[in-house]
């Protein structure tokens, strides 16, 4: 398949300049809080310095308490600050990350959904995303802050004296070590984790899907023994976790939290020699902690590195997936203004995956769907049907051949304009979130009160819509109102009437429908082919007798085409559709009649 090239993989430095000033004004506002957060403790040095003075001059006791609280009612604004400029930022981030992905799902081939499995993809869009919100609207400010602190502690100590400060980094070097010791084949224990993580959602989705499955052939102690082992593996394996990290982590933690057991004796050994004053001591026993402690905040945001850069790699396979070709005329076709028609020229066409020696779906495959009129696809299961309409809207695009639109390749039209040109109805109703109003409104954002009432009058949908409990606003979707498959289609028929595409794709679809619903259908359906490019898949010939054109398709090829009785007459695939199923029909009319007889 031709696709276009991907472009730059996304990186955390690309992430933050997705809202530079918000997020930089964060780490800056971040780092003077942690900077501040020192500062009281230089004041109380030097309060204990001056009240240690043969003559304390109170007023500037005072001064210099009214200074500490000062500064730390400062710290206490600018970390309220950093942490508002990081969630603003991190959302604005979230918000163009998860539009980005929405962009290029649009414009990726139908292949890579089935590739990627929908699991994965909605973990990339729902949770990858977040997880990169959290780490910019927590972590950033937290890790610049665990960075600073260190820092400005040092500073504080070393002005006060340089012994005691180099002191306070004595558990460091022993510290770093057992860290590096712990830190290697952490990237493959997290690997590690989300297989098991990935297993035991695997396990539970089954299960939960599973259930009718479950209950009616009575599974339910073999399913949920399956359940139970998926859980009891992730018990092992921070069983295994904890006993082989528990000791190297507590030393670690120790040596972090400890330095003043360095620092204390040793400045009580030089109060002692009259070398340090009592308020240097009292300043070294408040700050010591300060230099190492917030290295274990740095180890923790580093420990989420492993787990961020998966999710980074999940969204990097969205963002760089190949996308549909345009070619470089696109952007300077004329727009093609009426008639619409639709040509199909040697179209070749194979699904990814498919074995080199299956046959492909579409073989130099040929046909015209005249402008306005109705061209239906007929022909055995897996004929090709379906493939051809999902080759029109560039689901796929086509190996080899072209397939043209108002006489220009698919692959010449802005994607855009080619979109808006088409309306489809397919089997499959799609009901959104939302009321029935936004369902409508998919197909037209701005369309007003007059033009969803006309559409669904067309299609037939307008009484049941105004009985529904909420009328026009009642709920759709998963947990929305539940509706018959008539309703649902004559819903997309509407869709497909606001729209007012010139070209209309249609799959048949009343072959389940009641007697009723289907006469519905049925005129919803002619009022929406009226004065459109059709080009529909038949399923029941007895539709297609009045088509201005009958394409038969046999395995990806075309068998005969024209209209019915020259078809009936030239074709003997066509012929031989059209007796089946006129015999299915005698015979479900005869087995109908012989039911009530065959009552007791
Ligand atoms: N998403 C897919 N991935 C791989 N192969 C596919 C896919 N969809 C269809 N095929 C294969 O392509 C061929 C044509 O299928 P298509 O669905 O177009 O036939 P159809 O005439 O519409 O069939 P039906 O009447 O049963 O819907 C078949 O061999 C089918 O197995």
């Amino acid at each position: 398949m031709k696709t276009a090239s991907a472009g730059p993989a996304l990186g955390f430095g690309a992430l933050m300049r997705m809202a530079p000033v918000s997020l930089a004004a964060a780490a800056l506002l971040a780092t003077a809080s942690a900077a501040l957060s020192l500062a009281p403790f230089w004041m109380l040095y030097r309060i204990a310095l001056e009240l240690a003075a043969a003559q304390p001059d109170v007023a500037q006791v005072r001064h210099l308490a009214l200074l500490a609280l000062a500064l730390v009612l400062a710290r206490w604004l600018l970390m309220a600050l950093s942490h508002g400029f990081a969630h603003w930022g991190a959302f604005a981030v979230l918000y163009r990350l998860r539009l980005a992905l929405a962009q290029r799902l649009l414009r990726v081939p139908m292949g890579f959904f089935a590739r990627q499995g929908s699991g994965v993809l909605r973990k990339t869009v729902i949770d990858d995303t977040q997880a990169m919100e959290g780490f910019l609207a927590h972590m950033l400010p937290d890790a610049s802050a665990a960075a600073t602190v260190p820092l400005a502690a040092l500073a504080l100590l070393f002005m006060a004296d340089w012994r005691l400060a180099l002191a306070s980094l004595v558990p460091l070097p022993v510290a770093l070590l057992f860290q590096i010791r712990m830190l290697r084949g952490s990237a493959a224990r997290m690997h590690e984790w989300h297989e098991v993580q990935g297993r035991i959602a695997g396990r539970i989705v089954e299960y939960l899907r599973g259930m009718p499955v479950v209950k009616v052939f009575g599974l339910s102690a073999r399913a949920f023994g399956d359940f139970a082992q998926a859980i009891e593996g992730t018990v092992h394996w921070v069983e295994r976790y904890a006993s082989s990290s528990a000791a190297g982590w507590a030393v670690f933690v120790g040596l972090l939290t400890a330095n003043l057991v360095v620092v204390a004796p040793l400045a009580a050994w030089l109060h002692a020699r009259g070398e340090v004053d009592t308020a240097t001591v009292l300043l070294f026993l408040l700050v010591a902690p300060a230099v190492l402690q917030p290295l274990l905040r740095l180890t923790f945001a580093f420990g989420e590195q492993a787990r961020r850069a998966e999710a980074l790699l999940r969204l990097n396979t969205v963002l760089q997936a190949p996308t549909l070709a345009e070619t470089p005329a696109a952007p300077n076709l004329p727009v093609p203004t009426e008639p619409h028609g639709i040509a199909f020229e040697n179209v070749g066409f194979s699904y990814e995956g498919r074995g080199e020696y299956e046959a492909p779906a579409l073989n130099t495959l040929g046909f015209e769907a005249p402008a306005g009129g109705v061209t239906a696809l007929v022909g055995p299961s897996g004929s090709g049907k379906s493939t051809i309409a999902r080759l029109v809207p560039r689901l796929f695009d086509v190996n080899t051949g072209c397939v043209r639109v108002a006489g220009h390749d698919v692959r010449d039209w802005p994607p855009d304009e080619l979109l808006s040109r088409i309306a489809i109805v397919f089997q499959e109703v799609m009901l959104f979130h939302g009321t029935v109003r936004d369902n409508l409104r998919i197909a037209r954002p701005d369309a007003d009160e007059a033009a969803l009432r006309a559409a669904a009058r067309a299609a037939r949908a307008l009484d049941f819509i105004e009985r529904l409990p909420q009328g026009w606003e009642t709920p759709l979707g998963e947990r929305g109102a539940r509706l018959s498959g008539g309703e649902r289609q004559r819903l997309s028929i509407a869709r497909a009437l606001l729209k007012d595409a010139p070209i209309l794709l249609l799959d048949e679809a009343t072959a389940h429908a009641d007697a009723e619903s289907e006469w519905l259908i049925q005129e919803a359906l002619a009022e929406a082919c009226r004065g459109r490019t059709v080009l529909m898949i038949a399923h029941r010939l007895q539709t297609v007798v009045d088509a201005d054109h009958i394409v038969v398709l046999d395995a990806g090829r075309v068998a005969g085409q024209g209209r019915h009785h020259a078809l009936l007459a030239d074709c003997p695939l066509y012929r031989r559709l059209w007796d089946d199923q006129q015999q299915a029909g005698d015979w479900q009319l005869v087995d109908r009649r012989a039911l009530p007889e065959q009552r007791p």
